[in-house]
């Protein structure tokens, strides 16, 4: 049994927890004051027209000044994975959605990042693969769909099926914040409808055709800042996926692609997304001095 505490020690473990009782109202009545203004702004959005009410340019920017802002002993997992559930919640609360999983490489991991990125209020549905996650997307109203971007490529190219008009499109590639030890380490694309005006495109991702490929080719791709990121065999050549800044042209890749190739190049642009940002290793660890000591 443990030893029973001093009067003194009994009378300051009341006034700190009157303290957290405190905080925790404060946050509370700050949650619902936030509720009242996502009341507001579904009208200003008119979210329900859209179908989606995700804004992933927007989350990518809270995301990054919640980790430039963190510091003391709290884990940054912690503040990241808290305002993950009142965005994904406040997002839900604007449009209901589903998030459609391709668990071709494991449920685990994928249940994993669902749960961290879009909480627990959201329907979580597996799928066999990527082509089936976009199938489902593509039928939904506002879902979602996540995968891997390495996602079964041996199975073959599951960007062609975002090349179309109206067809989805790939918005956010999560975590936005990534680091070593991350609680849902998983890279992930998150696709979804088409979201017109509100795509983030720090980011571009464009399927090209090409009639052949040479391994010399990514050398030269190297100075736009683009790199391959998929390929898969057609009957009539190869079908890649390329990741490239926003700010270069297509006509620039195609150009790049023709002369890198000796052939042709035939480009769609298949979705876009926030920059990569990635936290050094020391600035995801509590702080040192108040860590617990063995
Ligand atoms: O800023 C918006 O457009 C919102 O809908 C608000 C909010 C949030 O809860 O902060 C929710 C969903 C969006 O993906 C981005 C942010």
């Amino acid at each position: 049994m443990s030893e029973p505490i001093s009067p003194t020690a009994t009378a300051q473990l009341g006034v700190l927890r009157q303290e957290i009782d405190r905080i925790d109202a404060e946050m509370h009545t700050l949650l619902i004051e936030r509720s009242q203004i996502i009341d507001r702004l579904i009208t200003v959005k008119s979210t329900q027209a859209s179908g989606s009410a995700f804004r992933p340019g927007r989350e990518a920017a809270m995301m990054r000044a919640i980790a430039a802002r963190h510091h003391g002993s709290l884990p940054l997992d912690t503040a990241e994975g808290i305002w993950r559930v009142i965005i994904a919640t406040f997002t839900f609360l604007q449009a209901p959605f589903s998030v459609h999983a391709d668990v071709s490489s494991g449920d685990g991991p994928m249940r994993d990042s669902a749960r961290f990125h879009f909480g627990f209020t959201v329907p979580y549905l597996p799928h066999p693969g990527a082509a089936a996650v976009i199938a489902a997307v593509a039928a939904s109203a506002g879902d979602v769909g996540i995968f891997r971007p390495d996602s079964g490529t041996s199975s073959g190219p599951w960007w062609e099926a975002l090349t179309g008009p109206g067809t989805p499109k790939i918005i956010a590639r999560l975590p936005f914040i990534e680091r070593r030890d991350h609680p849902a380490a998983t890279p992930i694309f998150v696709v979804s409808k088409p979201l017109a005006d509100a795509a983030v495109r720090e980011t571009v991702l464009v399927a090209a055709h090409v009639e052949r490929w040479r391994r010399s080719a990514q050398t030269q791709l190297a100075p736009l800042g683009a790199e391959v990121i998929g390929s898969a065999g057609l009957r009539d050549g190869l079908s890649v996926l390329i990741a490239m800044p926003g700010t270069t042209g297509l006509d620039v890749l195609q150009e790049t692609l023709a002369r890198a190739t000796g052939g042709r190049a035939d480009l769609t642009e298949v979705g876009s997304h926030a920059d990569r940002f990635r936290l050094p290793d020391a600035a995801t660890r509590p702080d040192p001095a108040l860590a617990p000591t063995a």
